[in-house]
């Protein structure tokens, strides 16, 4: 254990669930807030199925599903994680509500506590400038299931303390995790790398060059991916993929990171993927259905 005891984290949807369990697996007391009481009912839920899993499956003990589940409380109040070690913000993708969340935490958190974005893709800098205490801010980049991916990228802003690294970098291996280092450039490395191929994947789609079964077949067998491009795309919503290229194409500002046409008119459709229950696949059924 580091010097870190409580987290608290803010946003209860897929990633802020799966931060949750990893912290409270890991030992550590954790707080977690949405501002919908149904977001936080569904996460616990789904925690709570995960944990359970894991212990079917003995990934770990008997027992400690439930013990981890007894180290989480739930708050519809930021008042709530006012006591916490360490916050991580992992709302939406969208730079104005996240500033808006830093701008409410002000006065809330106590002294020396540092405050995280899991961000994928939106400045630490910018997002640190909106904070009380920019020194005391960094990015922690968990990937999708946290509870699963080995990696954590972390990301120092410009105005980050070393004594904020160092204690992040002591959190992350108390975690069991692999931390990989990026600069704050836009959408850091992983999704530098993954989202334009998701995106160019969807240009495929949109061109006819490939059905969606075709497409996903195609880079799991051959390029041994564990999921094809749309399959994910749908695993991390639309509407984040999207953000995500619109940081890469303004924040770059190079024509090779343009949206795709259809990926904006599948998140204006409302279509995001596996939250919504349809993106390139129909998740009404028990098997996914391709769209396309
Ligand atoms: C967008 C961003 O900012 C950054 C990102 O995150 S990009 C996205 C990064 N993530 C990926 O690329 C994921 C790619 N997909 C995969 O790796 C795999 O398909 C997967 C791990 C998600 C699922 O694997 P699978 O073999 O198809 O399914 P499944 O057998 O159900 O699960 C594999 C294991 O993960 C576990 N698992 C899956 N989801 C889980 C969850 N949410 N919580 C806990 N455990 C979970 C399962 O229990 C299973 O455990 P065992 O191996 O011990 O049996
Ligand atoms: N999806 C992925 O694969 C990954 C995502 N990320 C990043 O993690 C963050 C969260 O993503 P993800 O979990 O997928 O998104 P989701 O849409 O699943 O969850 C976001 C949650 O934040 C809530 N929220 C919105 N505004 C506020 C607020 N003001 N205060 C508290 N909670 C709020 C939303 O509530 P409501 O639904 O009511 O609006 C929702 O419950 C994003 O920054 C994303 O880029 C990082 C790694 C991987």
């Amino acid at each position: 254990m580091t010097s870190v005891k409580s987290v608290g984290v803010i946003g209860a949807g897929q990633m802020g669930s799966g931060i949750a369990h990893v912290f409270a697996q890991a030992g550590y007391d954790v707080v977690l807030h949405d501002i919908s009481d149904e977001q936080i009912a569904n996460a616990m839920s789904s925690i709570e199925k995960n944990l359970t899993r894991q212990a079917v499956k003995g990934v770990i003990d008997q027992g400690a599903d439930s013990a981890a589940l007894t180290r989480i409380k739930t708050t519809n109040l930021l008042d709530g994680i006012g006591q916490c070690d360490l916050v991580i913000e992992a709302a939406s993708e969208s730079q104005a509500i996240k500033k808006e969340i830093f701008a409410a935490l002000k006065g809330v958190l106590k002294t020396g506590a540092i405050l995280a974005s899991n961000t994928s893709s939106i400045s630490i800098t910018g997002l640190a400038a909106a904070t009380e205490h920019p020194d005391h801010f960094i990015g922690i980049h968990f990937m999708n299931p946290a509870p699963v991916m080995k990696l954590v990228e972390v990301i120092r802003g410009i105005a980050t303390s070393k004594e904020t690294f160092e204690t992040t970098k002591d959190v992350i291996a108390s975690l069991g995790k692999i931390m990989a280092v990026s600069e704050d450039f836009p959408a850091f490395i992983v999704n530098r790398v993954l989202m334009p191929m998701i995106n160019e994947a969807i240009y495929t789609l949109y061109e006819g060059v490939g059905s969606v079964e075709g497409i996903d077949t195609g880079m799991k067998l051959g390029a041994n991916h564990p999921m094809g491009p749309l399959e994910l795309a749908d695993f991390i919503g639309l509407d984040i993929c999207l953000a995500i290229m619109q940081v890469l194409y303004e924040g770059l500002a190079d024509s090779k990171y343009r949206p795709c046409p259809l990926l904006v008119k599948y998140v204006e459709a409302g279509w995001l993927g596996r939250k919504t229950g349809r993106g390139f696949y129909d998740y009404s059924g028990d098997i996914p259905v391709p769209t396309r």
